[in-house]
């Protein structure tokens, strides 16, 4: 699949205070999205992904206004991971899995062999081939948010959107999907919360605060103890690892204030002072 351009000018949307985003993402560029809490994120994936028409301002993906484009059009380029809990908790994992193809389908509906290899591949990929015929009602978060993901490939989408995808995962799948996020080569905007994992990630950052983009570059020159503190109110030492990424380590207390040694309490014993 060729990757497609994602084109951003002067968009504004008032109920989160969206105004003045322009952002233009080049094909196969991986985009993290950051910000605090309310900041307004997922309302400018929503701008992109033809779920929240813009005050004013435009987006274009592949270098047509979503807005002038019907749904199903944009949703075959366009692929969407969002925090939403699916509404068909009663289907099969492979059943959920199989809606990404719609978009693709004619009037008759029905899978074609190579439909089933892809389904059977992107649930492989995602780690769920055993789950495939358990009800999505049964699963934990995470795996949830990894049928998502596959339904997400089995679109073959030139834009790939992620709303913290990887919110419910554990440490081992958040590394997975965002390597497997790089393996595909297409264009991606990812919103996430960890600064650290959004660095290794992505190709660029981009912040958001208060409706504002305040920083836009490349990892190492957007997360910066400056902007923890400034957006985060967070103190922080910021180093570059070898690998030319951020590594931080955040002031979790005030050295004044902070705990010398962790209470004891009777018959537990987890650091061996007693004795
Ligand atoms: N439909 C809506 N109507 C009114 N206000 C809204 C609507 N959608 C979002 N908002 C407000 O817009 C602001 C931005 O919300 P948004 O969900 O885009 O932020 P976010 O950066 O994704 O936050 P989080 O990190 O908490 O997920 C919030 O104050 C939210 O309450």
């Amino acid at each position: 699949m060729t990757p497609v351009s994602v084109e951003i000018d002067d968009l504004a949307w008032a109920p989160a205070r969206l105004s003045d985003i322009t952002l233009h993402v080049p094909p196969g560029q991986i985009v993290g999205l950051l910000g605090p809490n309310g900041s307004g994120k997922s309302s400018l994936l929503r701008c992109v992904y033809r779920s929240l028409r813009p005050d004013t301002g435009t987006v274009r993906v592949d270098g047509a206004d979503v807005w002038r484009t019907p749904a199903r059009a944009v949703a075959r380029k366009v692929a969407v991971l969002t925090q939403d809990a699916p509404a068909d908790l009663e289907n099969s994992v492979e059943q959920i899995v199989a809606l990404g193809r719609i978009p693709h389908q004619g009037p008759l509906g029905g899978l074609s062999v190579a439909e089933r290899v892809l389904i059977a591949d992107a649930m492989r990929r995602c780690d769920i081939a055993d789950l495939a015929h358990r009800s999505m009602a049964t699963l934990s978060g995470g795996e949830r948010q990894r049928v998502q993901l596959a339904r997400a490939l089995v679109q073959e989408p030139r834009l790939l959107i992620l709303d913290e995808p990887t919110n419910h995962l554990d440490l081992h799948h958040q590394v997975e999907l965002l390597r497997l996020l790089r393996s595909l080569g297409v264009t991606a905007l990812i919103a996430l919360h960890d600064l650290q994992l959004a660095a290794a990630a992505c190709h660029r950052l981009v912040v958001l605060d208060q409706g504002r983009v305040v920083a836009d570059g490349a990892p190492a020159d957007v997360v910066t103890a400056d902007l923890l503190r400034t957006v985060y109110q967070v103190d922080a030492d910021i180093t570059l690892g070898p690998d030319g990424l951020p590594r931080i380590a955040v002031h979790l207390y005030d050295p004044s204030t902070a705990p010398v040694t962790a209470p004891v309490t009777e018959g537990h014993d987890p650091v061996g002072t007693e004795g």
